[in-house]
């Protein structure tokens, strides 16, 4: 962006500063550290000047907002035309009180839902299974049939809300609820809007919760991307999660290139299919984590949908510019949170925000103060909403796009993570001989995740006790306050409760069509056909989730991690 002459001046002319002005300054009393970092261990200079970005190409690199390669934002008004949804993470209990916290955010102005269920739901299992004893409703919403979905989602107009769901090894059963609850409800299929997170190849890598293999795993995911793309337009069937590779441990980074990876991984697996890359690709989206290096994670954000741009034009020939926009979920990094001084959380969570909407994200989910402590209490959850409607409207972060595009640091960063998460999804490419796809499968089966997430993580927490990464009221500063925050706790009951309306559901179902729905399901796994019709018939007769879960592990297999085990 700047010709060779004006370059060389302004080289000339920091040589003269750094001799002249700031050198004899540095003997009074030299800088506070020897090495400056950002929190993902990335060395940081102390300036930046037109000369780092010497080699950006405005148009190519850059871009209008709207425009290729979306460098700037995916949108060409950004926040000026509409904000980021806020989408506030919320479930506990069982479908009533989930119903309640989801009217009482939208009361409060919030504009999107996102359900978090409890762990029994996560992994497949009814809440009448004797693994699911003491879990149900705990850590999130206790789904069990299509009866729970009526009771969620009462009184709320699902062809107008969009709504994430938080759920993976089960995601295609909860996706066959949501569609079924649409139909009997006379809501077209093509009116309801959300997400799943469904995301099987981030659980292998990091987050760890499965029921079947990598491999039957995928084909899962991709009937679901299938399904979505010929019926649901507007739900968006996975959420390619970087937020647990990051809260696994991994540098932002690592966060970016496994995550892309994993994109890559899925979109090569729905052209294997037959798909046309644009039927599918527009209904992707992604997910990140935003840590407390504010300028390292807007230089992610950017870097990433730089990289999605491309790869997504050069390697899979994408047309529609829908499949080139990367779109993506935000959420402050709950590993950051500190038990002790909750009430510092704020701030942490306030940058992170900010980051998130520097960086043009599309919806975020700002964690409550005292998540390091228990589940969201209505306080801390209004505190939490309230801090992005601040950012939103009183801060003027959101009056001007990409505003720190330009920033010669930024934009420098922005190369760096963008070459460094290349590298990586490159090493991927190879370890599958050319396919992303086989990459991250092998790299699954060969630790190769494990191993170079351990490594970061390993060396972020030797610089925690070494000090030379400061948490705020943990290792530097006053460290013995004790407060505690008023908790919400989930009363046993609640189990008593879940257990009664499953009993009753049961009490009231066909068993000859349950059985006859199990049936066309086994048929269908055994055929390789796409499950999710016969899942969206088999929910709409109550069948469970964990009846449903089981045929897939029978079919199917199960999955034990080998890492380690030699
Ligand atoms: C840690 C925790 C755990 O594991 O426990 C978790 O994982 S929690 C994980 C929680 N995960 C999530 O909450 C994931 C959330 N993800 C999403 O909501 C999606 O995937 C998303 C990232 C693509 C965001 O979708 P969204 O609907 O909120 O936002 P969109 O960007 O699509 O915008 C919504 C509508 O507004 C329109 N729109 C957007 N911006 C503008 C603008 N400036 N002017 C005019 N219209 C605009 C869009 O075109 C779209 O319309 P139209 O609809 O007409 O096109």
């Amino acid at each position: 962006m700047y010709d060779e002459e004006d370059l060389a001046s302004i080289r000339e002319a920091r040589d003269e500063w750094e001799s002249e002005t700031r050198d004899p300054f540095l003997e009074k009393g030299g800088e506070r550290k020897d090495r400056f970092a950002t929190v993902s261990n990335h060395e940081v200079d102390d300036l930046y000047t037109p000369d780092d970005v010497a080699d950006l190409d405005y148009e190519s690199d850059l871009g209008f907002p709207g425009e290729s390669p979306y460098t700037r934002g995916v949108y060409p008004t950004m926040y000026r035309g509409r904000t980021w949804t806020m989408r506030q993470f919320a479930g506990f209990g069982t479908a009533s009180e989930t119903n309640e916290r989801f009217h009482y955010l939208i009361e409060n102005g919030q504009t999107g839902l996102s359900t978090a269920f409890d762990m029994p739901s996560l992994m497949g299992k009814d809440s009448d299974d004797p693994l699911s004893d003491g879990e149900v409703g705990k850590e999130g919403v206790a789904v069990d049939t299509l009866r729970d979905m009526e009771v969620l989602f009462d009184g709320i107009d699902i062809g107008e809300v969009t709504t994430s769901f938080t759920i993976n090894p089960s995601a295609p059963v909860v996706f066959a609820m949501y569609v079924a609850l649409a139909d009997n409800r006379g809501v077209s299929r093509d009116r309801i809007g959300g997400t799943f997170q469904n995301d099987m190849l981030k659980e292998f890598i990091a987050q760890k919760e499965w029921v079947i293999p990598p491999e039957p795993s995928l084909k899962l995911v991709t009937d679901t991307v299938e399904f979505a793309a010929e019926e649901t337009p507007r739900i968006r069937p996975i959420s390619v999660s970087g937020y647990h590779i990051r809260e696994a441990g991994s540098t932002a980074v690592q966060e970016l290139a496994f995550t892309l990876a994993d994109g890559f991984a899925y979109v090569e697996d729905a052209v294997d299919r037959g798909l046309d890359v644009d039927e599918f690709a527009p209904q992707l989206s992604f997910f990140f984590n935003s840590h407390n290096s504010i300028f390292e994670e807007v230089a992610k954000f950017r870097a990433a949908r730089r990289i999605y741009h491309d790869v997504m034009s050069e390697w899979y020939d994408a047309d529609d510019e829908r499949s080139k926009q990367l779109k993506f979920h935000t959420q402050t990094a709950g590993q950051s949170l500190t038990a002790q001084q909750p009430l510092n959380n704020v701030v942490r969570v306030t940058i992170q925000a900010l980051a998130g909407v520097l960086g043009g994200t599309q919806s975020l989910h700002t964690n409550s103060f005292d998540e390091a402590l228990a589940l969201p209490s209505e306080e801390a959850v209004t505190v939490a909403l309230r801090t992005q409607q601040i950012i939103a409207e009183e801060s003027g972060a959101a009056d001007v796009i990409d505003p720190l595009g330009g920033s010669f640091f930024v934009e420098t960063l922005t190369d760096e993570i963008e070459a460094e998460a290349m590298a990586y999804i490159e090493e991927i490419r190879e370890m599958g001989d050319g396919s992303v796809r086989d990459g991250v499968l092998a790299g699954i089966d060969e630790g190769y995740y494990h191993r170079e997430i351990g490594e970061a993580s390993y060396e972020y927490q030797s610089r925690v006790e070494d000090g030379e990464e400061v948490v705020v009221g943990v290792n530097k500063y006053d460290t013995d306050d004790d407060t505690r925050p008023d908790l919400l706790h989930v009363e046993d009951e609640v189990q008593d409760r879940q257990l009664a309306r499953l009993e009753s559901v049961k009490e009231d179902r066909d068993d000859d069509a349950i059985e006859a729905a199990l049936d066309d399901l086994r048929e269908t796994v055994r055929n390789g056909g796409n499950v999710m019709p016969v899942l969206v018939d088999a929910v709409k007769e109550y069948v469970t989730m964990g009846e449903i879960m089981d045929v897939f592990a029978e079919e199917y297999g199960t999955y034990r991690e080998t890492i380690g085990v030699m």
